[in-house]
């Protein structure tokens, strides 16, 4: 399969391509982690959920790549990670530790000849203190998405993308451990195919995957199940994550006959945006605030795969708020045929279950 011409008109090329390479570039960092799995290496952040030096690593190589590719671009970023812990009493070894994997990865690479000292670390992580916002281009970046999953040894995401003027024009997604072609069953464990995908999109220039070296690229896009009783649905693997009351309910009055597909990360979308399930839906506990960096890169994938990404209520998400994401109740990954319906059978199961007024 030789890869296709890269889409004429596309105001982003030079953005698309560097975010593609960034990515890339923290994947192979990422998957260095994740082979040695140093269970040492996890701290717990103040609202007690893990980091890694993966997290911090993958964070400092996507802002690097993204400067060096872009120097002529004001560089605002909107990214989970900050130094904050780093600078504290004992972090110097954890420190010591990022800036060592950070160095050896791009040494590996040989794009850049440069090293980072530990400071150029910490700054580099400070870079992604951006409040984002409606006006200007900021780039959003979750350096892992599910990282839960990835101390597991299980799925979880790089995901990058772009902001302008409030809204997300560009999306690049690298899943080091989902299958190439398409996920079996069994919580988007491989199936015997290649393993690695990196999914990307631009605004009106549809959808793609690609191998992490870019060897095969092809466009994807939705399933076009039109009856939800054909169809099979995906949520979070981490019951805390997602109301499982809820959506066993909603996936009931749906007639949905497949059990749900449960794994970590952004893979969700990704999967959605290829077809390999229907639906991907997250009813957080206590309607808690979700980050914009958790679904940006993966909603424009979806929607540029042919996709509509909406809130419980059936709204569009809105990134232009910040840090945070404007929503109602929850979040809805499918195609046209499917969303009303599932936006109405949502509406119904959240006023059963006494979410809903
Ligand atoms: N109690 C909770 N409820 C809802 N989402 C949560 C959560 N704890 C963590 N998350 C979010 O869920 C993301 C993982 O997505 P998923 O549940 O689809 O695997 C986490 O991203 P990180 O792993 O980047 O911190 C985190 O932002
Ligand atoms: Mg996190
Ligand atoms: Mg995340
Ligand atoms: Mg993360």
């Amino acid at each position: 399969m030789s890869p296709p011409p890269p889409a004429a008109g596309n105001p982003y090329r030079a953005e698309h391509a560097a975010a593609k390479k960034a990515v890339a570039l923290a994947a192979r960092l990422c998957q260095k982690v994740q082979q040695d799995l140093l269970k040492l290496d996890v701290q717990t952040k103040a609202d007690r959920t893990p980091v890694t030096v993966a997290d911090y690593g993958s964070q400092v190589l996507v802002s690097l790549v993204l400067k060096m590719e872009l120097p002529s671009e004001t560089f605002s970023m909107v990214a989970e990670e900050d130094s904050e812990d780093l600078r504290k009493d004992g972090a110097e070894e954890i420190l010591e530790h990022i800036t060592k994997l950070v160095n050896e990865t791009v040494m590996d690479d040989g794009s850049y000849s440069i090293t980072l000292s530990k400071e150029d670390v910490l700054v580099a992580l400070d870079g992604g203190r951006s409040e984002g916002g409606p006006s200007g281009r900021h780039w959003i970046l979750d350096p892992i998405d599910g990282t839960k999953g990835f101390i597991r040894g299980d799925q979880y995401a790089i995901a990058l993308a772009l902001l302008d003027k409030g809204k997300v024009v560009l999306g690049a997604m690298a899943c080091p451990n989902l299958p190439f072609k398409s996920i079996g069953n069994h919580n988007g464990g491989s199936s015997g195919d290649q393993v690695g995908a990196l999914f990307s999109a631009t605004i009106g220039c549809g959808a793609t995957v690609e191998t992490l070296e870019g060897s095969q690229r092809q466009k994807i896009s939705v399933c076009s199940i039109n009856n939800p009783v054909d169809a099979s649905f995906f949520e979070p693997y981490e019951i805390r994550h997602s109301m499982r009351d809820c959506t066993s309910s909603i996936a009931k009055k749906l007639g949905i006959q497949a059990p749900p597909v449960r794994i970590d990360s952004q893979a969700k979308y990704a999967a959605i945006a290829r077809g390999d399930g229907a639906i991907y839906w997250r009813f957080p506990h206590n309607r808690s605030r979700l980050t914009v960096w958790d679904h940006a890169s993966g909603s424009i994938i979806v929607t540029e795969a042919g996709g509509l990404v909406k809130d419980a209520s059936g709204n569009d998400l809105d990134f232009s708020k910040g840090r945070h994401l404007g929503h109602e109740g929850g979040i809805i990954a499918t195609n046209k045929y499917l969303m009303p319906l599932v936006v109405e059978a949502a509406q119904e199961a959240m006023k059963q279950e006494g979410i809903l007024g």
